[in-house]
């Protein structure tokens, strides 16, 4: 990308501001998207609320031969602000495959959403966990030279922590790298096999990460997030559930939000969901968690994960979202036609 005095445009565009050239260079060579943009901390997702709500987990979008295609990014916001009411997400997690993701593409990924999210979304989250603490901490100080809201962390999950001090341990190296960054914790035992109780964890966990922010808690075990939220009630701490399928419990119990996948086709209504339940009209936020439940039941069945939600997400939105990488493989057409005519069945009480 040249200009016609024959500068180049991230040259041009770096000069007088306080920009790194290079980082502009791999910005701009980064895409040929529709709507340029810079990334740097003036770019940063500031002012912040606090973190409440959906929260959506971005699937990535890949070509068809399965480089990650940063072009759609832009009209993927659009969507999710437009479509789905939906103005938080939390990038290179699960759903995004960020652990099956070079350092490279995570870090174009994140650049991305900050910039095409500029002005439009509240909250962009990084999840920056990696088995190598090395690549973790680069990828934490990446985030926060791009103004990225907040950076999550799971739990390493080859060589496991045995305990909370070694967990935490962890966590600090990673955070203490983003020191202005909030940092949230990303609790997903069944992925991880890392099964420390988070109301374990929390004891005590400001002292040694002064930037804890929170949790993504993706576990079914709602002992264990009640007793966090129960005795956290001093802290400004947010609890962000990720059981899509039983979030109104999670809710009930005092959670403050949710991340999840479902969200990015079913924020509108999960949206209705949480106003239902803060009106309070319980039998409404029932009836919509039941219908989600509905879909979601009738699609697990199948075999569902994020092979069929980049498939789900691309019939819904119309946003090509490409295939899975290796080794999840892309859905079957009999999955999606099953799954479109289920979603198309639905009847929802605002008459969708
Ligand atoms: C394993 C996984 O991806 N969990 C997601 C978030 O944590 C959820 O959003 C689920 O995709 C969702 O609850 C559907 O089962
Ligand atoms: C669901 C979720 O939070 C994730 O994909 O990481």
């Amino acid at each position: 990308m040249w200009t016609t005095t024959g500068v180049p445009v991230w040259r041009r565009l770096s000069r007088g501001k306080d920009l790194d050239p290079e980082r502009c260079k791999t910005v701009f060579q980064a895409a040929r998207r529709p709507h340029h943009c810079r990334v740097g901390k003036e770019s940063s997702m500031t002012p912040r609320k606090k973190l409440e709500g959906l929260v959506a987990a971005t699937v990535t979008p890949m070509t068809p031969d399965g480089q990650i295609n940063l072009t759609v990014i832009h009209q993927y916001v659009e969507y999710l602000v437009s479509e789905q009411n939906v103005k938080n997400v939390f990038v290179n997690g699960t759903t995004g495959e960020g652990l099956s993701l070079s350092i490279q593409e995570r870090k174009q990924l994140a650049e991305e959403w900050i910039c095409q999210g500029k002005n439009k979304l509240d909250h962009v989250i990084i999840h920056v966990g990696a088995l190598s603490l090395p690549e973790s901490q680069e990828l934490a100080r990446h985030a926060a030279s791009i103004g990225a809201s907040g950076i999550a962390v799971i739990a390493p999950f080859f060589f496991k922590p045995t305990n909370k001090d070694e967990l935490i341990a962890f966590l600090q190296k990673v955070a203490s790298e983003a020191p202005a960054v909030p940092f949230y914790y990303y609790h997903i035992p069944h992925l991880t096999g890392v099964k420390i109780h988070v109301e374990e964890l929390l004891d005590g966990i400001k002292k040694q990460i002064p930037t804890f922010q929170g949790v993504k808690f993706s576990d079914t075990d709602l002992l264990d997030l009640a007793q966090c939220i129960n005795k956290n009630e001093s802290e400004q701490f947010a609890f962000l559930y990720g059981v899509d399928e039983q979030l109104l419990s999670a809710l009930a119990i005092g959670a403050n939000g949710a991340v999840g996948s479902t969200f990015n086709y079913l924020g509108r209504k999960t949206n209705l969901m949480l106003q239902a339940f803060a009106k309070p009209d319980l039998a409404l936020a029932q009836k919509y968690q039941f219908l989600t439940v509905e879909f979601l039941s009738f699609v697990i069945k199948l075999g569902f994960g994020v092979a069929q939600t980049k498939a789900v997400m691309t019939f819904v939105s119309g946003i090509p979202m490409g295939p899975p990488r290796l080794p999840l493989v892309s859905a079957s057409e009999e999955f999606i036609i099953k799954a479109k005519a289920k979603l198309d069945s639905i009847v929802w009480p605002d008459g969708d």
